[in-house]
């Protein structure tokens, strides 16, 4: 069961083969608590989530949470356009870490991973910062773009997981879900063509 209403998790999912027999968003709080570090955070999301569905639904249960981080400050997903510009002003010509958690619960055991990217912005002009907002691909997107979209143009760089940074890293993910005894459909290799003839 994917614990998530991000269509981006459910994408990311069938790329490596898995469709899950149910999608039970989670409803919980995600105010971060006082004082509440990153890396705390965005674990305890991503726990907070899977155990929300596994306390009512039997089985193995999917969930993760992404979360931009600038310094310390907590990018969540911008509430209007003006804070969507805020954060790409915040982001433009620098680093900042993308922090994606995720849980598999299954069977009264919860296995977590923590993935966490570096992911560097070009410096953005102004005309560039109010296109991409004008664009709306920044809604429900944590910090405020979405890596898969045009604000890959943003990005002349990365160190870590890209499909952590779209929403749910997928070799730890495996791995976790094999853990649980989960495992995508075989991939059907194509046979190699026979040699015959030479080249026209
Ligand atoms: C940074 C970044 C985030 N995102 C998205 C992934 C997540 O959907 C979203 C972060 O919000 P999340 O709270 O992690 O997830 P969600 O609210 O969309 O779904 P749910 O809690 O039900 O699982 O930002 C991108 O799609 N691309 C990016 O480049």
């Amino acid at each position: 069961m994917l614990a998530s209403a991000s269509p981006r998790r459910l994408e990311l999912l069938a790329q490596i083969g898995i469709v899950p027999d149910a999608i039970i968003p989670a409803d919980i709080d995600e105010t971060p608590g006082k004082a509440e570090a990153p890396r705390a955070y965005v674990a305890r999301m991503a726990a907070e989530k899977a155990a929300a569905v596994a306390a009512v639904e039997p089985g193995v249960v999917l969930a993760a949470d992404t979360t931009v981080v600038a310094g310390r400050r907590i990018l969540g997903k911008p509430a209007d356009s003006a804070e969507a510009a805020a954060f790409l002003r915040l982001l433009s010509g620098r680093r900042h870490r993308v922090l994606t958690a995720v849980t598999v619960a299954a069977e009264g055991r919860a296995r977590h991973r923590l993935v966490e990217t570096t992911v560097r912005f070009r410096p953005l002009s102004p005309a560039e910062i109010a296109g991409y907002v004008a664009s709306g691909d920044w809604r429900g997107k944590a910090g405020g773009y979405a890596i898969q979209g045009p604000a890959a143009a943003f990005v002349p760089w990365l160190q870590g997981s890209f499909t952590a940074v779209v929403g749910l890293p997928l070799a730890e993910t495996a791995v976790l879900l094999a853990a649980a005894g989960v495992t995508a459909a075989p991939v059907v290799e194509p046979r190699a063509a026979p040699v015959t003839g030479e080249f026209a």
